[in-house]
């Protein structure tokens, strides 16, 4: 190991410089710009944690924290954990600090609120003014904007108190939507001065991980307060713009800095084998030649390119592909059983159709507030079935009473403290109690699958679980109550939630077990956006834009296998980002998340074409790629 030391720590400065802008007394801001795998996440945690040991006890005294932004909740409690829980830092993601600075000014989200919706309004009804059918699709739905929008204008002087809840159900007049908070925040930080003494004071140093992919109007606002505060705040800024996946981040963030900034670089990549390395400079080679380096010790590693037809049958490519890699790499571990291949996907669904929870999934994926609440696994309803009704079946499957006791006890209606005080016979509840959960465990005897719909309706006939507000209209088959108890729902269009739950609720339970499985660490899967900042051994990385649906990201047009259109075209006349642009930066991050060996299996209408270019391109060599057919058994 010793020999290699001089070589691995030729980044090491770069802690130090960062290090040297977190003095309280002479604060200095810095944007660490470093490729994929750099150390960018470990120069974070080390900073801080000397911070700690030097600064710590004087922040803490005067009640001031550093305040750290992450990108997902993984990440922040990842940081938390390794900060060891310490009180000098507030650790969190960009919505939670954001809601953190505002939830207490009622009156100014109020008159924010005021101005946007006036604001909205006045431009749907220009729009509206111009309409030539008023009955047109488009135009009703207008009108239906105008006058949800009216409505909650109208009532925002009643409201006492803001909520946040993006993940609820029940969106009310006072909740305040993603967005929202996050516009709302940096609109009073950049324009109002108590709250730049407030957050300045509160949190003299602010640094941001992944901050390529930062709302960048909450960036834009804290480069405000940084200029305005720059002798008592430090905004530290971590990210690599090869990175940036999402279109809400700050294009070009590495330009135009202060220049009293520090702006450290990294050129070693800690994270992956050598060839994979080569891999990731060549892509990037083409938008901004940044050149990292292996660690010497690392093996040369293994990288292939499988393309297949689109009709193919997937799954038993994709095992193909395993057992290929296996041989290459001599790695049993390379096997599609081993749970040791992580499989990157482009859209949830994939993992959804692959892992078998496609139908339970795809309607709710389309509500789009349902959406996050479904993919984090918050969403309340959906963890009736995860967190009440699979324990409880798993509880008993296993024969274990005490689980499912307890699991009855905690959610039973039926054994609720006032029911059992107002039972003449509590002893005759507690048999009530468990013929309802007999029945229900019933369902699954011999085998059997139920559907959502006949596990809900047992429940609501038996009364054991309070049956979810969402669900209620289509277990008690009265769809009419739903319109009453949402009827002062905000731009929600009630009846197509109620369908999307409707087609959920037809699937068999066995399917909110493939997706718990698919929502846990458990899952193989992982999506090429969502595995930012992580790492693993063996990548699969599965490319198929028919099937991804997507519109923002076009892996054809990046491999050559499908046309520009003349919008591509004109924006790369003029300039300006492309699709392509976007996908290589995709593919970038996918393809850096591999530290040993890596395959890419790309479904394609013309194989032969993406092969030709993939070579033309240079990024892989000919004994590397591999047209694969579904014939070949
Ligand atoms: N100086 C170092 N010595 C040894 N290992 C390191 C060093 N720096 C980073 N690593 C390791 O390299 C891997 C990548 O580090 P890290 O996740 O911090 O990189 P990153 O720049 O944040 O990556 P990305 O942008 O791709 O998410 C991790 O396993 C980390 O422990």
């Amino acid at each position: 190991m010793g020999e290699f030391n001089a070589g691995n720590d030729r980044d090491a400065g770069v802690d130090d410089q960062i290090f040297s802008c977190l003095n309280p007394d002479s604060p200095k801001s810095f944007f660490l710009f470093a490729g994929a795998g750099s150390g960018k996440t470990r120069s974070l945690v080390n900073v801080l944690t000397r911070f700690k040991e030097l600064y710590g006890e004087y922040f803490k005294l005067r009640r001031q924290k550093v305040a750290v932004i992450t990108y997902t909740n993984a990440a922040c409690d990842e940081i938390i954990h390794r900060l060891d829980y310490d009180m000098a830092f507030h650790v969190s993601t960009i919505h939670s600090f954001s809601w953190e600075l505002i939830s207490h000014l009622t009156s100014d989200i109020k008159a924010w609120l005021r101005i946007n919706l006036t604001k909205e309004i006045a431009e749907i009804a220009i729009a509206q003014g111009k309409s030539k059918n008023l009955m047109n699709k488009t135009s009703v739905e207008r009108a239906r904007k105008i006058e949800s929008k009216t409505r909650r204008l109208n009532s925002l002087p009643n409201i006492l108190r803001f909520t946040y809840n993006p993940n609820g159900d029940n969106l009310t007049k006072d909740s305040l939507n993603h967005s929202e908070v996050i516009a709302i925040t940096a609109d009073f930080i950049e324009n109002k001065h108590l709250m730049q003494d407030i957050v300045a004071c509160r949190f003299p140093i602010i640094l941001v991980d992944e901050s390529q992919d930062t709302k960048k109007d909450l960036i834009d606002a804290l480069f405000a307060l940084q200029k305005r505060k720059s002798k008592i705040f430090s905004l530290g800024l971590f990210g690599d713009t090869m990175q940036r996946i999402y279109s809400d981040g700050k294009e070009n963030l590495d330009k135009n800095l202060p220049t009293e900034w520090i702006t450290p670089s990294k050129v070693m990549n800690h994270r992956s084998n050598k060839r994979i390395i080569n891999l990731v400079n060549d892509i990037r080679k083409t938008v901004d030649n940044q050149i990292q380096v292996p660690r010497p010790e690392k093996q040369e590693g293994i990288v292939k390119f499988f393309i297949s037809t689109r009709d193919a049958n997937k799954a038993f490519i994709e095992s193909e592909v395993a057992k290929k890699m296996a041989i290459a790499t001599n790695d049993p571990l390379w096997s599609l059983s081993s749970n040791q291949v992580k499989m990157l996907i482009l859209e949830h669904h994939m993992a959804a159709r692959r892992m078998g929870f496609f139908e339970f999934f795809e309607p709710l994926y389309e509500q789009d507030k349902i959406k996050t609440g479904l993919l984090d696994g918050s969403n309340s309803t959906i963890g009736f079935f995860t967190r009440i009704i699979l324990p409880l079946i798993k509880a008993h499957q296993d024969g274990d009473k005490f689980t499912l006791a307890k699991i009855v006890k905690s959610h039973s209606l039926l054994l609720q403290r006032n029911k059992l005080i107002e039972s003449n016979d509590p002893s005759e509840t507690l048999k009530l109690t468990n013929r309802a959960c007999r029945d229900l465990c019933a369902l699954w005897n011999g085998n059997q699958d139920p559907s959502l719909m006949q596990i809900v309706r047992n429940i609501e006939d038996s009364g054991l679980f309070p049956i979810p507000e969402a669900l209620y209209p289509l277990a008690s088959n009265n769809v009419s109550s739903i319109k009453s108890l949402n009827e002062e729902d905000e731009e929600i269009s009630t009846d197509t939630t109620l369908k999307a739950w409707e087609r959920a609720l037809e699937v068999p339970f066995s399917q909110i077990v493939y997706y718990e499985r698919y929502l846990s660490e458990k899952s193989n899967f992982g999506t090429h956006q969502g595995v930012k900042g992580l790492e693993y051994s063996r990548v699969m990385v599965i490319i198929d834009d028919e099937e991804a649906k997507g519109f923002l990201f076009s892996y054809d047009k990046l491999f050559g296998s499908r046309e520009l259109s003349p919008g591509d075209q004109k924006n790369m006349d003029e300039g300006k980002e492309t699709g392509i642009d976007r996908t290589k930066r995709l593919f970038y991050v996918a393809c850096s998340r591999a530290k040993d060996s890596l395959a890419i299996v790309a479904y394609s209408d013309n194989p032969v074409t993406v092969k030709l270019n993939l070579l033309k391109y240079g990024w892989f060599k000919e004994s590397e790629v591999e047209i694969i057919n579904d014939k070949i058994a």
